[in-house]
This record gives C-alpha cells, sequence and structure tokens, in this order.
C-alpha cells in the first residue's frame, strides 16, 4: 500500500506549502504566457477538503447535503467511500510529520491530457472537466490538464511528439504518477506515451471502468463490472504486464495498485487469453441467469398492472436525490459520478392514488465505454422496460444539450426511444432565469425543479401522473334500453370497443378505467374480468379527487335517468 518503496520522486518532494506555491507560479507562467495550442486550466492543488469546491463542474461543494442526511439509508456506505479519497497520511501510526509526509498511501497524482479539433476548445475543456471529476472520484488528485490543439490525435503517442515532450517535463515537475488521457488510447499509442513520459498512462474508459468497480456492490453488478473489465484488457494484454510492472515495481493485484487496475487486476492480466475467454463465458453465463431472476421479478410487476416509471439521465444530474424527495427512499446520494450502479426501485403513488413503481438508475456518461453499456444492459433493461422515462439534466451544467443528447443516445442504443420521456431540469436553486430561458427554448416541455429546496416537486408529480399509463378492464356489457346515460358515458370516454343492439339491450364490448367498474358492474356478463392491458393515459384527470370521481359517476347515470 506504501508507495514509498518505489518512488524515489516522493522523497525528494518540497514541503507541501513550497509545492502548492511552485505549482501556482508556473500555472501562472503558463497562464501570462498562452503558450500556442497547449491550454492549461488546472489550478494548483490545495488541502483536499477544499480541493474539491468549485472546480470540476460535475461536482458541486457538499454543504447542503443535510436533507439527504436525513432520508438516507446508506451513510455507512457513504462513510467508507469518503474514506477511500484523499487520504494524506498514516497519522495514527507515526508522530514525526515530515515522516507522515513520506509515507503517503498509494494514491496517484494524475496530469489530464486531451487533444480538441480547432473551434471545440469549449467542449474539450468540458471533457476534461468531467474527466477530472472522474479521476477524483476514482480517489486520484489532479494536478493538471493539458489541452493540445490537433486536428485528430498523433496515432503514434495521442499528443504530438513536441507536446508528449512537454507533458514528461510537467510529469517530473509536479511528481505526478499517472497520466490520464481524455479518449479510449489504442494499445500502442498507450506504450508509446509511456515511454516518453515514463510513468502509467491511462485513458477515460480505465478510470470509469475503476469507478464501476469500486462502486459496484450487488453481485450481478461485480460481475457486469468484471465482464466490461476483461473485455476491455483483452486487446492490451500484450505489453500490459510489462509497463505496469516498471510502474508498481512488481506489486501487483492488490486493491493499492492503483486506478486502471483494480478490480480484475494484474494478476488476472497476466492469465493468458484463453483463461480470460473463459472467465467472460461464464460470467455472461451467471449474469444471464441473474436476469432470469429479474426478469421474474419483473413479470410480478407486470401482472400487477402496475406502470413502471424509469429516472434516467446523465451522472450526477440528481436522479437519486429525486428519487429520495419523491418516495424519501434513502437511496445513496453522492456529489460523485456514478454514485449509483444497481437500479433501485421503490413504489410510490399519483397524487390521485394510482400506484407506480420508480425506478433509479445507472447514470449515463459522454464515451460510456461501449463495454460497460454492453455489460449493464439488463439494468438498462430497467430503462427500457419502463412505460415513463423521466430523463433528468443538471440545469447547472455547462453543456446541458450535450448530456441530454448523450443520455438519448444511450437510450437509442438499447432500443428505448419509443418511451415517453419527460425532460426534467433539476438543480433549478442554481440557475438564474435567463438561463431558465434557454433551457425552456432547448425543451419547451420540460419541468424545472430542485431535488433540493422542493421546487417544482408537485408539478413534476401532476406531469408523471398524466403520463403513467392507466390499467383498463375490458368488460362485456348488456345495457338496457332505460339506461342509454351508461352507453353515451362509455363513448364519451372514448373506450368502446364493439357495440351491437339486441332485444334485450345494447351489448357492449368496452375498456374501462377500474374506477368506472362500479359504474358498470351490474350490466356485466360473462362474469371473470377479461384480461387487462395497459394504454396510455389519456383520459385521466390529475386533479380530480378520488372521492369526487366516484361520486360523479355514482350520480350521473341516477340524474339523467329523471
Ligand atoms: N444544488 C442542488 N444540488 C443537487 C440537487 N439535486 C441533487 N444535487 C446534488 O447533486 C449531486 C448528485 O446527486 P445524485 O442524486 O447522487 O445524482 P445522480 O444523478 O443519482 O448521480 P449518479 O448516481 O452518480 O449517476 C449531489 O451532491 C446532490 O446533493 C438540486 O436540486 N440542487
Ligand atoms: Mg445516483
Amino acid at each position: 500500500m506504501l508507495n514509498d518503496v518505489n518512488d524515489s520522486r516522493d522523497h525528494a518532494r518540497p514541503e507541501s506549502d513550497d509545492r502548492n506555491d511552485a505549482i501556482v507560479d508556473r500555472v501562472l507562467a503558463r497562464g501570462e504566457s498562452e503558450r500556442d495550442s497547449t491550454t492549461v486550466f488546472r489550478q494548483a492543488p490545495q488541502p483536499p477538503s477544499s480541493f474539491r469546491q468549485g472546480r470540476a463542474e460535475a461536482l458541486q461543494d457538499d454543504r447542503h447535503t443535510s436533507y439527504d442526511e436525513q432520508v438516507d439509508g446508506l451513510q455507512l456506505e457513504r462513510e467508507e467511500r469518503r474514506s477511500l479519497q484523499f487520504v494524506e497520511s498514516l497519522s495514527t501510526e507515526l508522530e514525526d510529520v515530515t515522516e507522515v509526509e513520506n509515507r503517503q498511501v498509494r494514491l496517484e497524482n494524475v496530469v489530464l491530457i486531451g487533444v480538441y479539433p480547432a473551434g471545440s476548445q469549449q467542449d474539450g475543456e468540458t471533457s476534461l472537466q468531467e474527466l477530472a471529476a472522474l479521476c477524483e472520484t476514482a480517489g486520484a488528485r489532479v494536478l493538471e490538464g493539458l489541452l493540445q490543439r490537433r486536428p485528430y490525435p498523433d496515432p503514434a503517442t495521442y499528443l504530438g511528439r513536441g507536446k508528449a515532450g512537454e507533458l514528461a517535463e510537467i510529469v517530473a515537475e509536479t511528481g505526478a504518477d499517472t497520466v490520464v488521457a481524455d479518449t479510449e488510447l489504442a494499445p500502442s499509442q498507450r506504450r508509446a506515451l509511456e515511454d516518453v513520459v515514463k510513468v502509467k498512462v491511462i485513458d477515460r474508459t480505465a478510470v470509469i471502468l475503476d469507478i464501476f468497480s469500486q462502486h459496484a456492490k450487488s453481485r450481478e453488478g461485480k460481475a457486469q463490472v468484471e465482464l466490461a473489465q476483461l473485455s476491455y484488457l483483452l486487446p492490451r494484454l500484450r505489453g500490459w504486464g510489462e509497463s505496469m510492472s516498471r510502474q508498481a515495481g512488481g506489486q501487483v493485484g492488490s486493491a493499492g495498485a492503483g486506478m486502471g487496475s483494480r478490480g480484475p487486476g494484474e494478476t488476472k492480466i497476466e492469465l493468458d487469453r484463453r483463461r480470460i475467454h473463459t472467465r467472460m463465458a461464464k460470467l455472461r453465463r451467471e449474469i444471464a441467469g441473474m436476469k432470469t431472476a429479474r426478469d421474474t421479478k419483473r413479470a410480478r410487476r407486470d401482472r400487477n398492472l402496475v406502470p413502471a416509471v424509469a429516472i434516467a439521465g446523465y451522472t450526477n444530474a440528481g436522479k437519486s436525490s429525486l428519487l429520495n424527495r419523491i418516495t424519501r427512499a434513502g437511496v445513496l446520494v453522492e456529489n460523485q459520478l456514478f454514485a449509483t450502479l444497481d437500479a433501485t426501485v421503490r413504489r410510490t403513488e399519483t397524487p390521485d392514488g394510482r400506484p407506480y413503481t420508480l425506478a433509479d438508475t445507472v447514470g449515463f456518461v459522454r464515451n460510456l465505454p461501449h463495454q460497460l453499456v454492453e455489460a449493464f444492459r439488463s439494468t438498462l433493461e430497467e430503462v427500457a422496460d419502463a412505460d415513463v422515462l423521466v430523463h433528468v439534466v443538471d440545469a447547472a451544467h455547462p453543456d446541458p444539450a450535450g448530456q441530454i443528447q448523450t443520455v438519448r443516445e444511450v437510450i437509442g442504443e438499447i432500443d428505448s426511444r419509443h418511451i415517453p420521456e419527460l425532460i426534467v431540469f433539476n438543480k433549478a436553486d442554481l440557475i438564474d432565469g435567463d438561463t431558465e430561458i434557454a433551457l425552456r427554448g432547448l425543451e419547451p416541455n420540460s419541468v424545472f425543479v430542485s431535488a433540493r429546496t422542493g421546487e417544482g416537486i408537485e408539478e413534476l408529480l401532476d406531469r408523471i401522473a398524466q403520463m403513467v399509463p392507466v390499467a383498463e378492464v375490458e368488460v362485456d356489457l348488456v345495457v338496457p334500453y332505460s339506461r342509454g346515460d351508461i352507453v353515451s358515458f362509455l363513448h364519451d370516454e372514448g373506450g368502446v370497443l364493439s357495440e351491437s343492439h339486441e332485444a334485450d339491450g345494447t351489448h357492449l364490448h368496452a375498456r374501462v378505467h377500474p374506477d368506472q367498474l362500479g359504474l358498470v358492474e351490474p350490466f356485466r356478463v360473462g362474469g371473470a374480468a377479461a384480461p387487462e392491458r395497459r394504454r396510455p393515459n389519456v383520459r385521466h384527470k390529475p386533479n380530480l379527487e378520488p372521492e369526487t370521481k366516484v361520486e360523479r359517476k355514482l350520480e350521473l347515470p341516477r340524474r339523467e335517468q329523471n
């Protein structure tokens, strides 16, 4: 776990204050000279607690989480995760401050790199900010971010030759031990870049896989992540072991081996391909088995005709917070990317008392590794099988349109574009009027809410209620000619499927809302109800209290009889 054994740079580092000053100086100097195509947006690292605040876009400060705290049943898990982050020293073991400094728990200090084509600097920066948030979520500390403007990445070293040399200097200056590229690197690019910068090089996909492997809790989630990691590693087997052992000094396979190498770590990497294939096949079988159990559960829900609403959206948009706000479910809320990996399903009701299920789901992210989409397909089925998608968007994010597009792409990948979608802009407490107008222009039918303040939640619930399909019952009726009011009522409500006029009255085959069953009951023939089916809720009137509704229906025939 301790890296002082292997890494001589640690010993050579100045005291942290000096180090900060040096980095501040360098960043400022670079900012002034605005060296050609390299942008450095990263500020100097500060002490861990404040380091997180007000920077990487996906992360906000944690000061206001108290309302989550009250309802969150998973504080323990949260504490456990927090303890993984920013562990600076083993202060209980050693008294001497300087020694403590040197005996850092292995925690990566990373430098980020990205390449963007001319004209998309903003995109490049947003993406790099997000990569910073991802790295921090994985437990690393981000020292610097470099962007190079190039029409396309260098096929050999990703960054151009010259920039790669500059990167090597920065890595040496900052004492970084890992470089993270904002892309999916080809295995050969990674090796070539490692040879230049002399430290471990990983890519965005490896970071995301690492977060998933740290956060996976359920058996199914763990199996899915391992499968995704193995399929990512397979084409990268050659050369990986060699560069890893160079970096980690031969330490392999432990949780301390760092980002990109946890989970099925380096010991597994050394397995030959065939054994990896065997393992993958086994995982696939296991996942398929677990999927059957999940399907059964869902089928049971289906039989009860409880409509399903899935909360989908970009990672960190506030999906779990919304679920908590709506159902007081106690779902883990974290100012972290991919806090949620297992779908949580809760039962709740519309304001007029119709039950539906509400599922929290895994967040999406740009360039979500396709191995993960593949592996999480069964979890994503919670989305695919939903009757309504509540698509949560972080209103305060710099690029909400990009997030919406990314989420819709993934929704498309799992063949779910046909599901009615409600766009919900969350974190309304953080935006000003102009932003709201712009967002309304982007998505005119959207709802604005704040899971934090509760603003807009009632409107959201009404809108969901309008979209939740109504379970309907098909009935056969013989209505005496004296009760033409019933026949016209059914016609008005649009539920008549067939109608014929016989000697004993009007024979009707009709679909009725369960609330109307009492009304038609006296005229039903054939006993048992025909199978129920769902259809879109076109007739539902959300403002009607249940009592009023029943009254109205009972009154209607009587009144019109006379
Ligand atoms: N200001 C503000 N912050 C919010 C609001 N809703 C959620 N947050 C914060 O946003 C962060 C992410 O919230 P989560 O509910 O974990 O987001 P998520 O979409 O479930 O994220 P993943 O599970 O990681 O995909 C947390 O720090 C929340 O406290 C809101 O309405 N206003
Ligand atoms: Mg969540």
